[in-house]
């Protein structure tokens, strides 16, 4: 088609579009003319919902500079006979009531957007509109439908799918903090989930930037403009409070207001004062615990606490028999309701049964109300119902929960084992006021509240939950009882779990929220945020993070500059990084765009880097190169940034498998420009050298065999003896314990090699320390488990005072969680090889640092 052509077509669609600006113009007046009749002087609240105006008017979305009209649609019969229909992000009518504009979210909009050649429906063509507020600038058409020369309609054919133009062009703009709607440009496939009206629970997964925050929150304007929800039944829930900010103006734009938005971390109340070990992380966080504290309510009931007793009321003699209390006690506990329901009606019989006798022995006829309450205030009565039944807040169950041995065990009974109990127990703060609740510990809080009150903290029609995979079964669980029809979205994506609990299918979690509805999974595969290269890079990590989830393919073109990997000596990298980002920042000279460093979990090198770069733009000329936000990886998770500079990869790799999991998200988040600053190898993950000769060996060292026998104690240690040295005959062995003993040496630390029983034997400030090399696979609890009787034997051959005992492993362990457990079981401490060094929770001690 010529120039001249095209701008013939676009002058034509500029008429087409002029008309629904001008119907606007119209609508506003009528607006203000009924306004005035009306409602005279009033000012015009209420005006928007008069039963005398139709339920559009008035009702103008706050556009900004965003076009109103978005899309022409060519049908091939029409029962309204108008064939030609324009798309748009409000709904206007014209002089005669009749449609000008449809808005995109109603159900006509969406059949004619989602119709294409393998689904034509009634649609020809769908022209797309590039429009700069009310001018047409550009369109591009999709023929859906063509007409044969004989006549006949049939689908077009289907072309090689050529990324959108206008989306492209989109997704090249510069990202300003803020989260932009993609009504212009949603593709088939995310507006198919947008308007997805299948009941129950939705799940959408999806890789780094496939659109799912865009589409949840398109749904929300879906949903609400179908009447499926009004906004106070909805909620939305964010990963944290830069992510609300992020996503803040998509809701209001696109038409939606009063949807409450909340980060995860709110939703449970109280202050989290304390961070919980792993091990009580992990057990606080699982559905069983919410076993544990039904439990735990249960057992406030003793009935083994009746006693038979009597007392004297206005001069009467009441009994009160034990076996007619525990008969009131049990048939109150198995009715149904809350803890203090139950209560109540314990109450309430155990009054009627005293009024009873009461009436019996006075004859007084009028057993009334007033009577019933001075009876309940009677001392032994009050007492006798706070002993049999005590009224209780949530924090002083649980408190009491943790504290007390017995109580603890008598509510794990069958459901946590020893350990689990243990990693639990805790001893209690001097006041309830000041007991340290964890996160973990809100969540727990708040399941015990509806258990003793059966009231919910929240209650909603529909729940819209990004960043869903990071959420704990226990958290789950408080989400499903505040949304007991299940109808939900959750959004989500495996490979970017960064929480305390890792899933490989959504079926965990989303078996714990669906209601009776069921639920449903659906996958973004397609990348709109990432460059291709920069995905290609990450995906190294992504598929070795997370096997089972698929990588998305990126539609942004590959281009020259987007990745660069560089190699920094450690004394530059603070510097190196600065003036990087500082380079970024100018980079695209008007165009200002944002630029983030990303650090690992390292607060001093977050620190250093940050104030550079503070005094670095306090410095320079303003507007330039000032749009530099440096913040810790794991704070980035659901944001995008044009170019970001990520330091230090293999800091992030030592931290364990969430370390690489912010890694991931931290390569993920650019939409220009990837650069990795690095002064140690890369992790083997990203394509860095992997140590050949730490690599496991298969159970080299076996336990002896079952039938063995030692005829005493002293022919037991030759036999230790002779284990340790087959062990050491092992190269990885050998090579493990030179590079622990090298960093022992370079700590000050004079380490004794091959002792009898143990590997390296060594000196330090907290007494005497024994090593154990294994190059045993070990990355199951199990596997850990069978390691670790080893070093009590050691301890026990060597007959020596040994103060701590140290495993030492080639790799990190896969059940991190599992390090815990066996320091706790056997009083060995694990530590481990990494790429750069030594990590474990107790590394630092075991190497005298
Ligand atoms: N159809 C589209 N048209 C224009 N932009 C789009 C489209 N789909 C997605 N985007 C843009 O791609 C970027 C990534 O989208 P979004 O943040 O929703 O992805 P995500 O899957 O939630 O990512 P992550 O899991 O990494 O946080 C955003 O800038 C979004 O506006």
């Amino acid at each position: 088609m010529s120039t001249v052509e095209r701008n013939m077509v676009i002058a034509g669609e500029q008429l087409a579009v002029d008309h629904i600006y001008d119907c606007v113009t119209q609508d506003r007046k009528a607006v203000e003319s009924f306004r005035l009749s009306n409602l005279g002087d009033c000012p015009d609240a209420g005006l928007v919902s008069h039963p005398d105006l139709p339920k559009e008017y008035g009702r103008r979305e706050d556009l900004g500079h965003q076009p109103l009209v978005i899309e022409r649609i060519d049908l091939i019969e029409d029962p309204d006979d108008r064939l030609t229909w324009y798309i748009g992000r409000g709904t206007v009518r014209d002089r005669q009531g009749d449609l000008a504009l449809v808005k995109w979210t109603s159900k006509l909009a969406t059949a004619w957007r989602l119709a294409g050649p393998d689904n034509p429906g009634d649609v020809r063509r769908r022209r797309q509109l590039r429009c700069e507020g009310p001018k047409v600038l550009d369109y591009s058409d999709t023929e859906i439908q063509v007409i044969t020369d004989k006549g006949e309609t049939v689908p077009a054919p289907i072309l090689d799918e050529e990324p959108d133009p206008f989306l492209l062009a989109d997704l090249d703009l510069a990202r300003d903090g803020v989260m932009r709607d993609i009504v212009e440009t949603i593709q088939r496939h995310q507006l198919r989930l947008v308007a997805d009206d299948r009941k129950g629970l939705l799940v959408i997964q999806g890789g780094p930037g496939t659109g799912k925050t865009a589409v949840g929150l398109h749904r929300v304007t879906w949903l609400l403009d179908n009447e499926h929800f009004t906004a106070d039944q909805v909620l939305v829930i964010g990963p944290h409070k830069a992510f609300l900010q992020y996503v803040r103006d998509v809701l209001p734009r696109l038409g939606s207001r009063g949807v409450a938005t909340v980060d995860v971390a709110a939703l449970w109340p109280g202050d989290v004062r304390a961070t919980d070990p792993i091990t009580a992380r992990l057990v606080k966080s699982d559905e069983r615990m919410a076993k544990v504290l039904h439990n735990a309510v249960e057992n406030l009931i003793r009935e083994d606490l009746a006693i038979d007793e009597g007392f004297n009321f206005r001069g009467a003699r009441l009994d009160m028999d034990k076996a007619e209390l525990v008969r009131l006690m049990e048939a109150a506990r198995e009715a149904r309701g809350s803890y203090l329901v139950r209560r109540r009606r314990f109450i309430d019989t155990t009054i009627d049964w005293l009024m009873t006798q009461y009436a019996e022995l006075t004859r007084v006829k009028n057993t009334d109300g007033r009577l019933r309450t001075q009876l309940e205030k009677v001392s032994a009565v009050s007492s006798l119902f706070n002993r049999l039944w005590p009224s209780a807040s949530a924090e002083q169950v649980f408190r009491h929960l943790l504290a007390d041995r017995d109580s603890l065990k008598a509510a794990a009974f069958g459901v946590l084992t020893l350990d689990e109990q243990d990693a639990l127990a805790r001893p209690q703060a001097r006041r309830l006021s000041d007991e340290p609740w964890s996160a973990e510990d809100l969540v727990c809080l708040e399941e015990l509240r509806w258990l003793l009150t059966g009231e919910n903290e929240r209650r909603y029609q529909h729940l819209i939950i990004d960043e869903a995979q990071d959420l704990t079964p226990m958290q789950a669980k408080s989400l499903a009882r505040w949304c007991p029809s299940g109808s939900m979205t959750v959004l989500g994506d495996l490979a970017q779990t960064t929480g305390v609990r890792q899933y490989d299918v959504w079926e965990r979690l989303a078996d714990i929220m669906t209601g009776p509805e069921g639920w449903h999974i659906a996958e973004l595969g397609v990348g709109y945020r990432v460059p291709t290269d920069v995905m290609k890079f990450a995906a190294m990590l992504g598929t070795k993070i997370s096997p089972s989830t698929s990588i998305p393919a990126s539609v942004r073109p590959p281009s020259a500059d987007a990745l660069e990997v560089a190699s920094v000596s450690k004394q530059r990298i603070v510097a190196e990084t600065v003036s990087r980002a500082q380079r970024l920042a100018m980079k695209d000279g008007d165009q200002a765009r944002s630029v983030a460093v990303l650090t690992p979990p390292s607060d001093e090198l977050h620190s250093e880097i940050a104030d550079r770069i503070a005094a670095a733009q306090e410095s320079a000329l303003p507007g330039i190169g000032q749009q530099i936000t440096v913040m810790p990886a794991h704070t980035a998770k659901g944001l995008e940034f044009d170019h970001v500079v990520v330091v230090e990869p293999h800091l992030f790799a030592e931290q364990n498998s969430a370390g690489l999991r912010q890694l991931y998200v931290a390569l993920t988040r650019c939409t220009q420009s990837l650069t990795v600053l690095h002064s140690s190898p890369l992790p083997a993950e990203l394509g860095g050298p992997v140590k050949a000769p730490l690599a496991v060996e298969k159970a080299q060292v076996a336990p002896p065999p079952a039938g063995e026998r030692f005829a005493d104690g002293d022919e037991f240690r030759v036999s230790l003896k002779e284990r340790a040295g087959t062990d050491r005959k092992q190269a990885a062995h050998a090579q493990l314990k030179h590079m622990l003993a090298a960093e022992l040496y370079g700590n000050e630390r004079v380490p004794q090699l091959d002792t009898d029983f143990a590997d390296i034997v060594c000196e330090g400030a907290d007494g005497l320390g024994f090593y154990v090399i294994s190059t045993q696979d070990a990355d199951t609890y199990a596997e850990l488990r069978a390691l670790a009787p080893r070093l009590l034997e050691v301890e026990w051959a060597s007959a020596q005072e040994i103060d701590r005992l140290f495993l030492v492993l080639p790799k990190e362990p896969q059940d991190l969680w599992a390090v815990d457990v066996i320091k706790r079981l056997f009083d060995v401490q694990i530590i481990w090889r990494t790429e750069t060094g030594w990590a474990g929770p107790s590394a630092d001690a075991a190497l005298g640092r």
